[in-house]
């Protein structure tokens, strides 16, 4: 079955799904190869982590309104990340950074994600450093594939671009030194942050580095509007590419960039409610989702930050199903062929590949 059907086509199939636990949309196995550690608190567990903290502030205990963007509420990426900085201040501990990762493991396990990619930058402060940072999420990591066994997870390191290349150095010499001792788990790196005053170039050369030494890539690009830098990175090559907003010819208006997705096809993140409450998609149905679908191209959806953006994963494939009019069958092929994409070792994806036949063949029901 291909996802490039005509419209019509999908509709007559659409099958409505409800978003609740019996939802065949919740039942499904998932993958999530794109979610920021601290942006993916649930509001329960960032109330839990300030309780915690012996100095914890008002502000941050009442984080409801404050750090969570609410249904119908509309952000710009300036304001997210304003709030970034704010989550920050209830895991500047290596013990909430430990007990943060967990929560946000066992909330995916529990919508069904079998496997899932966390990524982070690590950050150092009176409490920490960034080693202990690192170790907190690895033991979390190791701990948490005994008490949750059904899902597995990765760690990606993290560049924040905003913090600039010294830094960036020192993250990457962190991440290579951390993949060698933790193979099975520190896999790859990312790229993401403030992206206004700095070029996605100045820092592939460590990118090329983490490369190098074993390491898989995915970097932010295009999420917002910059065909210079979105090109370099095409050429680049990264394993993965989060957003790509400005790839596809509805957003941008040069058409090589397209030319070199085709031509690479690397797979992109696709954050739907991310974009939409970040302002950089106007609706789901301008969404760059709709481009990648109809050209075949490799891509995956995710959920950035389920908190800051009050999503889940279940809810992102909802939306993609209800705006794209896509089948429990077609949502179940997207969840499968994203196994390609993640940068877990090959005995683990035909592991999970074997799993999701099993599935599909033990729930015809689902499919109905
Ligand atoms: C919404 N679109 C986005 N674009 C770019 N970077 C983003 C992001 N969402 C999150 N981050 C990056 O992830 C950090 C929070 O998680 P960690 O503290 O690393 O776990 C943010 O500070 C930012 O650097
Ligand atoms: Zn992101």
């Amino acid at each position: 079955m291909s996802l490039a059907e005509s419209a019509e086509e999908r509709q007559s199939k659409t099958k409505r799904c409800k978003l609740d636990d019996e939802s065949p949309l919740m039942k499904l196995p998932k993958i999530e190869l794109h979610a920021h550690l601290n942006g993916s608190l649930s509001k329960e567990t960032i109330n839990i982590l300030a309780s915690m903290k012996p100095d914890s502030m008002d502000m941050i205990r009442n984080a409801d309104d404050m750090l969570l963007i609410g249904e119908n509420e509309q952000k710009t990426l300036e304001d997210c990340f304003m709030i970034f900085k704010l989550i920050h201040e209830v895991t500047d501990r290596p013990e909430l950074i430990k007990f943060a990762t967990k929560a946000v493991i066992k909330d995916f396990a529990k919508e069904n994600t079998k496997y899932l990619e966390l990524r982070s930058t690590p950050r150092s402060n009176d409490y920490m450093t960034m080693d202990q940072y690192v170790e907190a999420i690895v033991s979390a990591i190791r701990e948490s594939s005994l008490d949750e066994p059904s899902i597995v997870v990765k760690f990606l390191v993290s560049i924040d671009r905003s913090k600039g290349v010294e830094m960036a150095k020192e993250i990457t010499s962190l991440a290579i030194k951390y993949h060698k001792k933790h193979k099975d788990v520190v896999v790859g790196m990312d790229m993401s942050g403030n992206m206004r005053g700095s070029k996605a170039r100045d820092f592939f050369d460590l990118l090329s580095e983490a490369r190098a030494a074993g390491m898989k890539i995915s970097i932010h690009a295009a999420e917002v509007h910059n065909d210079e830098e979105t090109e370099d990175v095409l050429k680049f090559e990264p394993e993965r590419i989060g957003h790509g907003t400005f790839i596809p010819p509805l957003k941008c208006q040069n058409p090589r960039l397209m030319v070199l997705l085709q031509e690479k096809r690397i797979p992109l993140e696709v954050c739907l409610t991310s974009n939409l409450k970040g302002g950089t998609v106007d609706s789901f149905e301008d969404h760059h989702l709709g481009v990648l679908i109809s050209e075949e191209l490799p891509f995956t959806i995710c959920t950035d930050d389920k908190g800051v953006f009050s999503t889940s994963l279940t809810k992102e494939y909802e939306i993609a199903a209800k705006t794209f009019k896509l089948t429990v069958e077609q949502m179940w092929k997207i969840s499968y062929d994203s196994i390609d994409h993640i940068f877990g070792e090959e005995e683990l994806k035909s592991n999970l590949k074997k799993y999701w036949q099993h599935w599909k063949e033990d729930n015809p029901e689902e499919f109905k």
